[in-house]
């Protein structure tokens, strides 16, 4: 599963790249606006921090196929190499996502609550579709249930697009998601933390460290 850091801030994009195996960035109008700065700004330096081989996904906020087209236009020549344009899956946003495809810029279907919405974004040219876990979790619905069924339907159509999972609360979720056949997962910096997080591999560690020191000394490594 591709990881991703669901965030527009850069200490975390910056940590969370030297650290752990991150595939790129997503953002949404609210993560971006979360860092009260440029935003046009903020998003050339996401994208000098990732370089051309992580992606970075930028959301349109266009309501109709026009301006939408415009912004992923405007937004792909601006940033270059390796962006997605992240398109609510709208009637209009569809419509968006068809006329974009045909023309080879890079889609991420977002705000996606249901296996069909995710499987007309995949016919319409999207490469990523994001249903979002959590919300669909917080309106007593079964995020995990609607990704499985979403893999399902891409699996028996033979779709190339990718579930990229997204709006997660905890590691259970994003756990169960990749079970469920999440292709990939965006994450805050603060969950991909608790991912790796274990009491018992910190305890396991110090005690490692404990027996040796008791022979060898403190701070003698295998280094000579
Ligand atoms: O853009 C998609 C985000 O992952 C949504 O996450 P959120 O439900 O925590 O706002």
């Amino acid at each position: 599963m591709e990881f991703f850091l669901d965030t527009a801030n850069i200490n975390s994009i910056k940590k969370g790249i030297e650290y752990y195996p991150i595939s790129g960035v997503t953002t949404n109008p609210t993560i971006i606006s979360r860092e009260k700065t440029n935003f046009i700004e903020l998003l050339k330096n996401i994208k000098s921090i990732l370089g051309n081989n992580k992606s970075l996904h930028v959301q349109a906020l266009g309501t109709n196929a026009k301006n939408i087209i415009e912004e992923a236009f405007y937004i792909n020549e601006l940033l270059g190499d390796n962006v997605y344009i992240k398109i609510p899956v709208i009637p209009e946003g569809i419509k968006a996502m068809k006329s974009l495809s045909e023309k080879n810029i890079k889609i991420t279907a977002t705000a996606v609550f249901t296996p069909q919405q995710g499987l007309i974004a995949a016919k319409s040219g999207a490469t990523y579709v994001a249903p979002y876990v959590n919300r669909i979790d917080n309106i007593s619905g079964n995020g995990i249930n609607v990704i499985n069924e979403m893999y399902k339907l891409f699996e028996a159509e033979k779709t190339q697009a990718k579930i990229l999972a997204a709006s997660f609360k905890n590691v259970e979720q994003i756990h169960k998601a990749s079970l469920a056949g999440a292709h990939s997962a965006t994450i805050p910096l603060e969950l991909m933390e608790y991912l790796i997080f274990h009491p018992l591999t910190d305890v396991s560690v110090e005690n490692f460290i404990k027996d040796w020191e008791d022979l060898y000394g403190k701070d003698k490594t295998l280094l000579p």
